[in-house]
């Protein structure tokens, strides 16, 4: 038998009905969600990061969880609140980017990692103010024209997307960069990881192992853009099982001699392993066109004309809409703080004497995606619902 947390029976920390927290001076708060009491506070070392213990109450013991996703870093104290299936943690002190966080207990990604991996998990999210569209997936056989159509995108909408570099055991190319194109890696430094639960998705392509880490598609939500992912069919597969909602698109060559051609030119491949690529080709376009796992379907035949269609049903022909820079500012609150769960509605209140304007209100009900990745639609207002709160 465990000793149970502290916080709890000390009445350190206050547990209102309704799920809100004050944190005590330990910086630590104690949030239960059904049997489980999750302590989240400053980890014990130099890292300043949060550390998260797990008391199950029904054992009466601490139960060890693997935790997935980036951690929270430079933390000074917290408050937490719980929701059904996730703790909202709101930073004390926040960078401007950097007040939200949640730690998914229950959503259906650590459902499905906890199947994945065979042990107990849970998951950070870092929150994110405003609203990012979709990832959008593209697949299709090695030399079709990917890659092209990536950089064609990025290139003219550089503000809009950002590229989810993945990681792979194959050799660089000579114009290939680390980190650019690529995170190139040894097969058993990536195998370790993908056991850590570090990947999105993995797979084995044409005799070399690919895979997006949970990290590439996040950097790019934290720039507020767009997230293009160049994975091949496996991959995409993988995904469309996960809770990443994307939009998915498979490139069609126009005909296999064309596909052989472009594969050529390229001169990138030995002899050898442009015949595997091409044996390759031909199974993953019947699975593009027929497994279902596709919404839209794009022949690559007139580089330019497939460009626009890409477009086109991204939203992005016609009328281009300008970056934008109207990123609502708020001033989250800087000293203590309190919170208070109102249905879908998380009221925190500032400590009078600091802030103007102090109370502010996080909308729930537009929260969108969530771990792998960032929660998005993250929505603050000042608020004019009077609340009688006291501050510590
Ligand atoms: N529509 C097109 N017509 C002619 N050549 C094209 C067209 N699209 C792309 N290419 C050329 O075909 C070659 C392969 O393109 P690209 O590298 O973009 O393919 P890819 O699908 O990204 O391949 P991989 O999966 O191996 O990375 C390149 O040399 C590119 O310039
Ligand atoms: N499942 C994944 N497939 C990936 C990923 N990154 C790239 N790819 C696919 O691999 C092939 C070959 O790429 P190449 O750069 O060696 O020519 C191509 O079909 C890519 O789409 C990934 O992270 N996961």
């Amino acid at each position: 038998m465990g000793e149970a947390p502290k916080l709890i029976p000390h009445g350190q920390q206050n547990e209102t009905s309704n799920g809100s927290k004050l944190e005590d001076e330990t910086f630590e708060t104690a949030t239960t969600i059904g049997d489980k009491t999750y302590v989240i506070g400053r980890a014990d070392d130099e890292t300043s990061s949060i550390n998260v213990r797990i008391f199950d109450k029904r054992l009466g013991e601490w139960v060890n969880r693997a935790v997935l996703g980036t951690k929270p870093m430079s933390f000074e104290g917290h408050s937490a609140v719980s929701l059904k299936d996730r703790i909202v943690i709101l930073k004390k002190n926040p960078k401007p980017d950097d007040h939200t966080w949640f730690l998914e207990v229950d959503t259906q990604y650590v459902r499905q990692q906890q199947k994945v991996l065979g042990t107990e998990v849970v998951a950070w999210s870092k929150g994110v103010i405003g609203s990012v569209e979709k990832p959008v997936v593209i697949s299709g056989p090695s030399g079709v024209g990917k890659g092209t159509l990536i950089s064609m995108l990025m290139k003219e909408f550089p503000w809009m997307f950002g590229f989810s570099v993945s990681h792979t055991t194959r050799a660089p190319r000579a114009m290939e960069k680390d980190g650019i194109h690529y995170h190139f890696t040894e097969k058993s430094i990536m195998e370790e990881e993908i056991k850590d639960g570090k990947f999105l998705e993995f797979a084995s392509v044409h005799g070399n192992l690919y895979g997006t880490s949970v990290e590439a598609v996040e950097l790019v939500s934290d720039a507020g853009k767009r997230c293009i992912l160049d994975i091949d069919v496996q991959g995409a597969r993988s995904v469309r099982a996960s809770s990443l909602e994307a939009i998915f698109i498979f490139i069609c060559p126009p005909s296999m001699e064309e596909l052989e051609k472009r594969l050529r030119d390229r001169g990138t491949e030995t002899e050898e392993q442009i015949q595997k690529r091409l044996r390759n080709a031909q199974s993953e376009i019947e699975q593009g066109k027929s497994s279902g796992i596709f919404d839209f379907i794009l022949y690559n035949d007139k580089l330019e004309e497939c460009y626009e269609s890409l477009k086109k049903l991204l939203g992005l022909d016609g009328y281009v809409i300008p970056p934008s820079n109207s990123k609502r500012e708020i001033s989250l609150p800087m000293d203590h703080h309190s919170v208070l769960k109102i249905e879908d509605k998380i009221l925190i209140n500032c400590n009078p004497l600091i802030e103007s304007n102090n109370k502010i209100m996080l909308d729930l009900s537009s929260l969108e995606g969530g771990a792998p990745g960032r929660t998005r639609g993250l929505d603050f207002r000042y608020s004019t619902e009077c609340i009688n709160l006291t501050f510590n």
